[in-house]
C-alpha cells in the first residue's frame, strides 16, 4: 500500500486487500490520495496485482488481436446495443474501436462474442467479464471514497444503482504503418468516470494544471482511473474532468480498453456541495442526452467541447 509518483501521475497501490474494505486504515489513507489526485489532475493509476495475472493479461490481448483481425464488414455489424455508444467507431486511419453496451452484464458480452465467434470464444468472453468485474469494483470503491470525503456517502448507493457501463476496445496501428501520430485528439470523456487498461505500448497523455502533457507509463496489472465530465458536474467543480489524448510514437500495435460509466437520469450537484465558497456551477445534467447531443454535433463542436458550455450556470 502507498502512493508514489511516476512522471507526475499519482500511482495508488491496492495490493493490500484492506484497501478495498471501507473504514480500514488502508482505505482511509488511500482515499485522501485519490481525492487529491482527482482534484488536481482528474486521474491516477491504480495497481491491482492480485486481480490481473500476467497470463490473463497476455491471453486477453491476444484475443483482442483476433477481434480486430475480423473483416471491417463483420466489425461494423456489431452495433446492436443501445442506447450508449457501442459497436464500431473509428477516429482516424490509425484507430479502430469496438464497443459493448451494458458491459457488466454477461449476457451482453456473450452476444458480442457470439457475433464474432458463433461457436463461442471462452477466453475472450471470460476475460471481458473478468476485467469488467475488476473495473466495476474499482469504480465503486473510488466513487465511494470520494463521496465519503465530501461527506455525502448517503448518496452513494443510489449513485451505484444509476450507473450503466459500456466497454470500448481500441486498436492503434504502429506509427510506421500509417505515419499518423494522433491516435485520439485531446478530449475529456463524456462519462461520469472511465477506467482504462492497456498493453505495453505507450501513448496515453494527460494534461496537467501546469499546461503540460504527461505521458502515462504502462505498469503491469495497473488501471488508469479518469474522472469524466459527469464527475466534474456532480462535484460542483471540485473534481477535474481529465483532459487526455493518445499520441502514437511506437511502431508496435497499441491495444487499450475502457469501462465507461454513465449515470442514468439526471445528475444534480448535491446541496451539501453548494455553499458561499462553492456557488452552484451547473444545471442538472442528463448524461444520455449530452452524449447524443455531442455525437450529433461533433463536426461543429469538436473534441474539446466543454461541459461548462453545455450545462454551466
Ligand atoms: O486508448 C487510450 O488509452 C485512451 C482511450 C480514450 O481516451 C477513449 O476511448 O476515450
Ligand atoms: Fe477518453
Amino acid at each position: 500500500m502507498g502512493t508514489q509518483t511516476v512522471a507526475k501521475i499519482p500511482v495508488v497501490d491496492f495490493s493490500n486487500e484492506d484497501c478495498l474494505k471501507p473504514g480500514t486504515s488502508s482505505w482511509l489513507s488511500i482515499s485522501k490520495s485519490i481525492c487529491h489526485a482527482l482534484e488536481e489532475l482528474g486521474c491516477f493509476v491504480a495497481i491491482l496485482p492480485g486481480k490481473v495475472s500476467p497470463e490473463l493479461h497476455n491471453t486477453f490481448f491476444g484475443t483482442l488481436g483476433e477481434l480486430f483481425d475480423f473483416p471491417t464488414e463483420i466489425k461494423v455489424q456489431s452495433s446492436f446495443e443501445k442506447p450508449y455508444p457501442s459497436g464500431y467507431i473509428t477516429a482516424n486511419a490509425a484507430n479502430e474501436g469496438l464497443g459493448i453496451g451494458y458491459a457488466t452484464d454477461p449476457e451482453y458480452t456473450r452476444r458480442f462474442t457470439h457475433h464474432f465467434w458463433p461457436e463461442g470464444h471462452d477466453s475472450f468472453r471470460e476475460g471481458a467479464d473478468l476485467f469488467a468485474k475488476v473495473m466495476e469494483e474499482l469504480d465503486q470503491v473510488v466513487t465511494r471514497m470520494v463521496f465519503e470525503n465530501y461527506g455525502v456517502e448517503k448518496y452513494h448507493d443510489d449513485h451505484i444503482q444509476s450507473i450503466v457501463h459500456t466497454y470500448r476496445f481500441n486498436q492503434y496501428k504502429g506509427f510506421d504503418k500509417t505515419g499518423i501520430d494522433e491516435g485520439l485528439p485531446a478530449h475529456t470523456d463524456k462519462t461520469f468516470n472511465t477506467t482504462l487498461y492497456q498493453n505495453h505500448v505507450k501513448g496515453l497523455e494527460i494534461y496537467s494544471k501546469d499546461n503540460e502533457w504527461i505521458s502515462v507509463d504502462p505498469l503491469p496489472s495497473s488501471f488508469i482511473f479518469l474522472a469524466g465530465d459527469g464527475f466534474q458536474v456532480w462535484s460542483n467543480d471540485r473534481v477535474r474532468a481529465c483532459k487526455h489524448r493518445v499520441t502514437l510514437r511506437e511502431n508496435d500495435v497499441r491495444y487499450s480498453f475502457g469501462l465507461f460509466s454513465y449515470r442514468e437520469g439526471e445528475t444534480h450537484v448535491p446541496k451539501e456541495l453548494v455553499d458561499k465558497d462553492h456557488p452552484l456551477q451547473y444545471k442538472a445534467l442528463h448524461q444520455f442526452e449530452y452524449v447524443q447531443y455531442f455525437k450529433k454535433n461533433y463536426s461543429t463542436l469538436g473534441p474539446l467541447y466543454s461541459i461548462k458550455e453545455y450545462c454551466g450556470v
